[in-house]
């Protein structure tokens, strides 16, 4: 059994709005509602940990969700802050050994397969873990003027998804060590790759979404749809 950390203090500005994204509404219930709800009911995880904003005036309060404990932290000014804030505020029966994972509260539509291949790879591996997609489309590096200053292959490039699992302590030294270095962290795999280690690929599905601009909350609601009370 594992917790789950999930990151939920980001203001969503490429979003834009007045209100959180995570707080935005797909089929009534937020974002944050459905991306807590598919990790609940998920047998293997116990619990859930969620970084808020301290200005977050959207929170509805929920101490449990399908029965499973719901604890919240205060985040931080960037998302590895809040995580770290995240692996702190865990209760102390999760051993420095004990596997946990960070999900973004962006990702509403989490698969259970999914999650269930990470957690099943990610435990045999040992080092840690990560949800990603592989690239499917070619990729052009730009030059300051828009134009295209070259392809880079995409052979062996993946997308980062989350969920991305670890051991408490090797998260939470790696996240340290990055943060004090004043390191450029936009995942967890980064401090931990920073460290020396290298986390295991597991490939997710391609609609595990991230909602990040306006245009993304439409496609989420139809994926969300499409999966219904899958899986
Ligand atoms: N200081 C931060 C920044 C982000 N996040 C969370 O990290 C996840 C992924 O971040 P992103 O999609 O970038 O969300 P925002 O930071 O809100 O978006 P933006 O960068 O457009 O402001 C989101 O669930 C977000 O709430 C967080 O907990 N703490
Ligand atoms: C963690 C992540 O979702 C993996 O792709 C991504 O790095 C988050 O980036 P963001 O800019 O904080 O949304």
């Amino acid at each position: 059994m594992s917790w789950v950390v999930v990151p939920a203090a980001g203001r969503g500005s490429r979003f834009g709005g007045a209100v959180p994204k995570q707080y935005l509404s797909l089929f009534g219930r937020s974002v944050l509602h459905h991306t807590l709800d598919r990790l609940a009911r998920h047998p293997e995880i116990s619990g859930l940990v969620v970084a808020l904003s301290a200005q977050d005036a959207h929170w509805p309060g929920w101490r449990e969700m399908r029965g499973k404990p719901v604890l919240r932290c205060e985040g931080g000014r960037e998302r590895a802050d809040s995580v770290l804030a995240g692996l702190r505020a865990l209760p102390d029966a999760v051993r420095e050994r004990d596997w946990v994972l960070v999900h973004d509260a962006a990702r509403p539509c989490l698969r259970q397969d999914d999650l269930s291949r990470l957690l099943e790879h990610g435990r045999v591996h040992g080092v840690g873990a990560i949800l990603a997609a592989p690239v499917r489309d070619t990729l052009k590096r730009a030059t300051a003027d828009g134009e295209i200053a070259g392809s880079e292959p995409r052979e062996r490039l993946w997308r980062a998804l989350t969920p991305q699992m670890f051991r408490r302590a090797t998260l939470t030294r790696a996240l340290e060590s990055a943060l004090a270095a004043g390191a450029a962290i936009t995942d967890e795999a980064m401090a931990v790759e920073r460290i020396g280690l290298k986390p295991l690929l597991v490939e997710g599905a391609e609609d595990n979404l991230k909602i990040t601009t306006e245009a993304d909350l439409p496609m989420a609601e139809f994926l969300l749809g499409r999966l219904g009370s899958e899986a």
